[in-house]
C-alpha cells in the first residue's frame, strides 16, 4: 500500500490568540489536495489545542507536542494521553529533540511515552535524529538506531506511528540544501536524506519487519520552509515537518 503524504507544522512554544487565529485562517484558505492524498496536521501549544481544533477546517488535524509517559495523576504541569483523547486530539509528537536535549528525555523514556500514547489510542509522531557532533563523528546511524530501537522494543503495532527524522543540526539553522548545493556536494542534504531513508528502512527491515519497513512513514524536519519544501518533498521521504514563526 502506498504511504500517504504527511505534513505537520510544529508551532513549538509560539503564538498568541490573535496570531493563532491568523495562521488558522491562512491554513483554512489554502488549496490542498484531498485528505485521501495528503494528511495535514498542525501542532499548536497545549493551551491552543482546543481553540485551533474548533477553528480548523475538518480535513486538517491537530497534534499535541507532548504528553505524559503514563496515566495522568499527581504530575503537576503535565498533560496526559487520556486528556488528549478526551479532547479528541488525534495526534501527539513524542521525543522532539528539544525535549530530549532540554528536558533530558532519554531513549527509554521516549519509547515508554510512545507505547503509552498508542495504548490510549493516540497516533504518534516519534522524533529521532542526531546532533552535529554525532553526525561529524560518523555515528548518525548508531544514534538513530538506538533511538528507534527504544521505540521498536516496546511497540507492537506500527500502524499509528510516523517516524520524524529531525537532525538537530538542521533544526532552526537554515541548513537545508538547494538542489544546486546538493549537486556541488558542498552540503548534500537532499542526497543525504535519500541515503538516510534507505538506511533507516533497512534498519527497520532487519530489526522489526519487512512490512513495517515498507509501510511506516518517515518524515523529515529541520529548516523546512515555503521556499524549499517543494524540493524536499520531491525526495522519497514523504513528509515535511515545519515549525512556524508566528511573529
Ligand atoms: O523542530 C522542527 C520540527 O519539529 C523544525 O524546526 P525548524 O523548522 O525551526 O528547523
Amino acid at each position: 500500500m502506498a504511504r500517504k503524504f504527511f505534513v505537520d507544522g510544529n508551532w513549538k512554544c509560539n503564538g498568541t490568540t490573535e496570531e493563532v487565529k491568523k495562521i488558522v485562517t491562512t491554513l483554512n484558505e489554502a488549496e490542498v489536495p484531498s485528505e485521501d492524498v495528503v494528511e495535514v496536521v498542525v501542532s499548536p501549544p497545549f493551551v491552543f489545542l482546543n481553540f485551533v481544533k474548533s477553528l480548523l477546517r475538518s480535513d486538517f488535524h491537530v497534534a499535541a507536542q507532548n504528553c505524559w509517559v503514563r496515566k495522568g495523576g499527581a504530575f503537576t504541569g503535565e498533560i496526559s494521553a487520556e486528556m488528549l483523547v478526551n479532547l479528541s486530539i488525534p495526534w501527539v509528537i513524542i521525543g522532539h529533540s528539544e525535549r530530549r536535549a532540554l528536558l533530558n528525555e532519554s531513549n527509554e523514556f521516549v519509547g515508554d511515552k510512545v507505547v503509552y500514547a498508542l495504548s490510549q489510542g493516540l497516533k504518534v509522531i516519534a522524533c529521532i535524529g542526531e546532533t552535529l557532533e554525532e553526525r561529524e563523528s560518523g555515528s548518525t546511524m548508531a544514534v538513530v538506531a538506538a533511538q528507534t530501537k527504544a521505540i521498536a522494543d516496546k511497540v507492537t503495532n506500527w500502524d499509528n506511528v510516523v517516524l520524524a527524522y529531525e537532525p538537530v543540526w538542521a533544526i532552526g539553522t537554515g541548513k537545508v540544501a538547494t538542489p544546486a548545493q546538493a549537486q556541488d556536494k558542498s552540503y548534500p542534504l537532499l542526497f543525504y536524506l535519500e541515503i538516510f531513508e534507505c538506511e533507516l528502512r533497512k534498519w527497520l527491515r532487519e530489526n522489526v519487519s519487512g512490512d513495517i519497513a515498507e509501510s511506516t512513514r518517515i518524515i523529515y524536519g529541520g529548516s523546512v520552509n515555503g521556499a524549499n519544501c517543494k524540493e524536499l518533498t520531491d525526495q522519497p521521504m514523504l513528509m515535511v515537518f515545519w515549525s512556524v514563526e508566528l511573529r
